[in-house]
């Protein structure tokens, strides 16, 4: 029972083959309805691929969870139609403040420059997030079954089919699928049932993680605490939250007792000290957790997908594990979707592997490095560590080098064999290169103000920058092939989207003639100063494995 939140409950329902005792196939199940397993789903529908989600709860995720929700999470959850919601309920938020002692050190800006639609990060508890995203399920009527109260307790997986065994509260009945996605948590039980090896480090720490709620007069930034008087040697971390919550975790050590730490004998003195004996508040919750990094070496066993938490697992710093996990989904389910319509060879899903499991490690490595920063289990870490603080204080390079956690940005795929690689000819600066996600940049479209990336929304699209003649190329069939690109031009004056402020000339580097093949995902594919179909159909074959 939290005071700022009720937990709804979601009714449990019999499903027809578990009445009737009729085993089904389903193309795609998703196993867990949190963030990763609901986005899994929504995206799942929104390509048009019936989907069944089982999940072992009836409600939202209780407790202390994930907090903030990076930029290029809202964006994914904008193509799927629930990002308005969540930020209107979210603390908008760009500026980090570190300090150390009772100093400021530094302040940085996570997105400093205007013209993108969404902002740097949001905070908001898991449960109004989750909440948002089973309301759009719900949105969507029939084309995802939320199965409540359904646990698989068995995985056999087959050449053809995966066939899990759930148990409701009707007993256990069997269901088979095309294709699982694991979306079952850091302790997911598919992946525990198929043996596989979660290679990584524990932290030798122990934090105390409480969400209060009180009227406070911080601003919405994230602060950051080295060595503070009121929690002298450890490190502590504030967050706003929606509804006056805000989420505190304190570094206790590796010897602190955790149960005794969960006391409010023992929260509410270090709550008292950090916000003064004046200010009131109560607690929404407290836990105490030890960190842990690691991943799995394959996010694809034949049939069965992992994602999220099930597939890689990261401490808090950063805000590296939901937004990973969207991200998972993001590139997973067009795949899924051309390998079941047979417009693609199912070797495009090792793909999904080889692409996310390289930004698992790149997110892996950012969060043991800024767990290892914030925790020093040496005297000569802990030396490097104050002497970095000491020079950042008064020198900005050293400020490069404090990390008290690096927040989530999205991995480029720069080695994909998806990618067509830049001709030398074309010489392009580097930001866009193929294997980034597409930068945002405010448009007009027929008129009205609208943004870049909703233009190009979950589709092989060719973002095609006009000349001055305004002319749109021809192209040769491209967008009625099996695998359709649809041409969307840009000009400064004219064109499908007008870039009136000149900001998607600038972020894409375009000049007249400029294409860049994005993916379903809104990834660059390939990227060329002219348009040529020859060349756009082969980069998008490349993209879905076909050569
Ligand atoms: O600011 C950060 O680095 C992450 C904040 C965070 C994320 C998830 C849980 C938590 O207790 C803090």
């Amino acid at each position: 029972m939290l005071n700022t939140y009720q937990f709804p409950t979601f009714p449990y329902v019999q499903s027809e083959e578990q009445r009737t005792g009729q085993r089904v196939r389903k193309p795609v199940i998703v196993v867990g309805a949190g963030p990763v397993g609901l986005t899994a789903a929504l995206d799942c529908a929104h390509h048009g691929l019936p989907v069944v989600v089982l999940d072992d709860n009836d409600t939202v995720s209780v407790g202390s969870r994930a907090v903030c929700y990076a930029k290029r999470a809202l964006e994914i959850w904008d193509r799927l139609g629930c990002a308005g919601p969540m930020v209107d309920k979210g603390v908008v938020w760009k500026i980090g403040k570190v300090f150390r002692d009772e100093r400021l050190v530094y302040q940085f800006d996570l997105l400093p420059e205007p013209g993108h639609k969404r902002p740097a990060f949001i905070n908001l508890q898991q449960y109004h997030l989750e909440e948002t995203l089973i309301g759009r399920a719900a949105a969507l009527g029939n084309r995802i079954d939320l199965r409540w109260k359904h646990r698989v307790v068995g995985i056999a997986p087959a050449a053809d089919h995966v066939l899990l065994e759930v148990e409701t509260p009707d007993g256990v009945f069997p269901i088979e699928a095309d294709w699982v996605i694991a979306c079952d948590g850091a302790r997911s039980g598919l992946r525990e049932a198929l043996g596989l090896p979660f290679e990584g480090q524990a932290f030798q720490d122990r934090f105390l993680i409480a969400d209060v709620v009180m009227q406070a007069d911080f601003p919405a930034e994230r602060w950051f605490w080295f060595d503070p008087p009121f929690h002298r040697n450890q490190s502590v971390l504030l967050h706003m939250q929606a509804d006056n919550v805000w989420r505190i975790d304190f570094q206790l050590g590796w010897d602190a007792d955790p149960e005794e730490e969960k006391t409010p004998e023992r929260v509410i003195p270090r709550l008292k000290r950090m916000l003064g004996a004046d200010t009131p508040f109560d607690l929404e919750w407290v836990s105490v957790y030890q960190f842990a990094c690691r991943q799995l070496d394959d996010f694809r066993h034949g049939r069965v997908l992992f994602a999220g938490d099930a597939a890689h697992q990261v401490s808090p710093f950063g805000a590296r594990g939901a937004n990973s996990g969207v991200q998972d989904t993001d590139n997973l389910v067009w795949k899924l979707k051309l390998v079941l319509d047979g417009h693609a060879p199912d070797a495009l899903l090792d793909s999904y592997s080889t692409e996310r499991v390289a930004a698992a490690r790149d997110n892996l490595r950012t969060s043991t490095r800024s767990t290892d920063f914030i925790t020093p289990k040496t005297a000569a870490s802990r030396a490097f560590r104050d002497a970095t603080l000491d020079l950042a204080e008064h020198l900005p390079f050293a400020r490069t080098l404090v990390n008290s956690g690096r927040l989530s940005r999205p991995t480029p795929y720069r080695d994909s064999p998806l990618n067509t690689p830049d001709a030398d000819a074309d010489a392009f600066a580097d930001a866009m290169a193929p294997g980034t996600n597409c930068a945002d940049a405010p448009v007009t479209r027929d008129g009205t103000a609208g943004w870049l990336l909703d233009a190009l929304g979950d589709r092989f699209v060719a973002l095609h920058f006009l000349g001055d003649d305004g002319a749109a190329p021809a192209s040769d069939g491209l967008a009625d092939a099996d695998i359709p690109v649809t041409t969307v031009t840009v000009g400064r004056r004219g064109g499908d989207l007008v870039d009136a402020e000149g900001l998607a000339h600038a972020r894409y580097d375009a000049a007249a003639g400029t294409t860049y093949l994005i993916r379903p995902d809104q990834y660059v594919a390939a990227r060329w100063r002219t348009f040529d179909p020859a060349r756009i159909a082969a980069a998008r074959d490349r993209a879905v494995a076909r050569t």
